[in-house]
């Protein structure tokens, strides 16, 4: 099964309630939300007390993507804003074993993401104990930029090393996702596709959306 996980990144930050629905209303279930801090990306988007009031108004799964430095210092406060995944970049903790640890005794699920400069093989010692993992297709920090090509190569990777694992988790890849590449990524083992200025598109946004799932139904979604 193949899920959409529209980043509200690019969506209208003045009408995230408005633009939320319009994508909920096609029939999307997972939201994703990038959470950055100015250290660990060179940019900052969203903090807890929107996080908190965007739960309000997600019907389905709150995907929350910490881009921030030593991510454990939080988990605690994501939990009470009401995330349902917790994804933290392995480049930005020493101890990511006892943090992801700690997302799951907090009740969350638990992911992890890697950079675009980090190897699959980074993974091994953890891909047991994570429900997603996170490959950046970007370099985190923005939106509306290009795919890495290379990404593709990293996903076929991580696809085979939870073959190997026996495990069928939720491989998550996040950059630069459109409609013309989105079956590229599928084939090479995303199931779980991050979008954001390829869906949030002004009056576009439920057209993009509805395109997106319309697709994902002919790869036995
Ligand atoms: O985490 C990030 C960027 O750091 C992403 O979630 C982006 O928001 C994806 O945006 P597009 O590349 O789809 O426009
Ligand atoms: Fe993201």
């Amino acid at each position: 099964m193949i899920h959409l996980d529209p980043s509200i990144l690019a969506a209208d930050f003045a009408n995230l309630e408005r633009d939320i629905r319009c994508v909920q209303e096609v029939g999307v279930e997972y939201i994703h939300v990038d959470v950055m801090d100015g250290q660990f990306v060179p940019n900052i988007s969203i903090g807890l007390p929107v996080v908190k009031s965007l739960r309000k108004h997600i019907t389905g799964v709150m995907d929350v993507h910490l881009m921030i430095e030593e991510p454990e210092r939080f988990l605690e406060d994501f939990k009470e804003a009401g995330a349902d995944i917790l994804t933290v970049h392995l480049e930005a903790t020493h101890h990511i074993h006892r943090t992801i640890q700690r997302i799951h005794d907090l009740g969350m699920k638990a992911g992890i993401s890697i950079n675009p400069g980090t190897p699959v093989s980074a993974l091994e010692a953890i891909i047991n104990d994570v429900d997603l993992v996170l490959i950046m297709s970007v370099n985190p920090g923005f939106g509306g930029q290009k795919f890495i090509p290379y990404s593709l190569e990293k996903l076929r990777q991580v696809k085979a090393m939870l073959n190997k694992a026996r495990r069928d988790i939720l491989i998550q890849v996040d950059g630069g996702a459109t409609l013309d590449n989105v079956q590229t990524l599928i084939d090479a083992g995303a199931n779980l596709i991050v979008a954001g200025s390829s869906v949030f598109e002004g009056e576009k946004t439920a057209a993009n959306a509805k395109a997106f799932l319309e697709l994902f139904k002919g790869c036995g979604a």
